[in-house]
């Protein structure tokens, strides 16, 4: 069976002159949380927007469960999303907007309702009005709007915004569980990189319209690892020195700098060691790679790359 949830081929958009989207194509596999990430401006809501089919695809194509966004919309009753801010009525309650969600696909399940109030944790507001809700209650009450008919896909963009780090943990144990529990696939966008890092096990990379960048959350890992960054006079001779020491593993990344692939050690030994063999030492850093210095590395190189077309 075709693993296959979304296959986005060739999308672009334009808003007048403006290359919103550049010729996107990314897909995603059942089971997946995949991150998208990118600066403010970059794309993220244009791509949720088409995929969501809240605005036309002006080229390429959109498959959703091998069904083609604009041809063939009934598929977008198997997917829940949270597009900007969450959709719910101020003046009405949780539950009444629930019930509204309900009426709005047709659901006829009572207990549906009620079993998604519980699963989101909103079981004491249900009578609360929306309008009455704290920020993370309302994110709370979007997600179960959002998840009321059990999509097989779930798209959200920025659902954490503005919410206080018990607010995200909680967020993040309710995606862990629709995502093990339910197998529900996930798209999610956050500028809270750490927090994107935890919950996906895939990232996409867009900027300035285009995706410029995939990895799935081993590869960062392995790309990433934590150790010591050294920057000496000649890392060609430092380098055989560790080696007789038996220091490493390590990564020579050129003339001058080697990166000690191991968490938690010391600086000062290998310091006095390496000027005591006569290398001059210029700087020894830990080194903690993270989501956040792989996205500015990867613009870093895109711009520069840019420059020179
Ligand atoms: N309806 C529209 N008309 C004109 N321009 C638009 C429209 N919608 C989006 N844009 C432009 O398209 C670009 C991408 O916007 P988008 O909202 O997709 O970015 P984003 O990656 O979600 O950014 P952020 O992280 O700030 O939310 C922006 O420059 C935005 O101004």
């Amino acid at each position: 069976m075709d693993d296959t949830i979304l296959d986005i081929s060739h999308a672009s958009k334009r808003f007048g002159r403006f290359q919103a989207l550049d010729d996107v194509s990314l897909s995603i596999n059942k089971g997946e949380v995949y991150g998208l990430i990118g600066e403010n401006g970059a794309g993220k809501t244009t791509l949720m927007r088409l995929i969501t089919g809240l605005s036309p695809i002006q080229e390429g194509t959109i498959r959703l469960m091998g069904h083609t966004i604009g041809k063939d919309s009934r598929i977008l009753s198997r997917i829940g999303s949270i597009i900007e801010a969450p959709a719910a009525f101020k003046k009405l309650t949780v539950s009444q907007n629930m019930e509204l969600t309900a009426i709005q696909h047709g659901l006829t399940d009572d207990k549906a309702i009620a079993q998604t109030i519980d699963f989101v944790g909103l079981n004491e507001k249900a009578k609360t009005r929306a309008g009455h809700l704290s920020l993370g209650q309302r994110q709370r009450l979007g997600l179960a709007m959002a998840i009321l008919t059990r999509p097989d896909f779930l798209i959200l963009d920025e659902p954490i915004n503005g919410l206080d780090p018990g607010g995200i943990m909680e967020f993040r144990t309710l995606l862990d569980r629709l995502n093990k529990e339910r197998r529900t696939t996930i798209l999610i966008s956050s500028h809270i990189l750490s927090e994107l890092y935890l919950v996906s096990s895939r990232f996409g990379f867009i900027s300035h319209g285009r995706l410029i960048k995939e990895v799935n959350k081993d590869e960062l890992d392995r790309i990433n690892q934590n150790g010591l960054l050294i920057d000496v006079d000649q890392s060609s001779r430092a380098a055989m020195i560790l080696d007789r020491r038996g220091i490493g593993p390590f990564q020579v990344l050129d003339d001058h700098q080697i990166l000690i692939r191991q968490e938690n050690l010391e600086p000062g030994p290998i310091n006095r060691l390496l000027v005591q063999e006569g290398i001059l030492v210029n700087q020894i850093s830990q080194q903690k790679g993270s989501l956040e210095e792989y996205f500015t590395d990867l613009l870093n190189k895109d711009s520069q790359e840019s420059r020179k077309q």
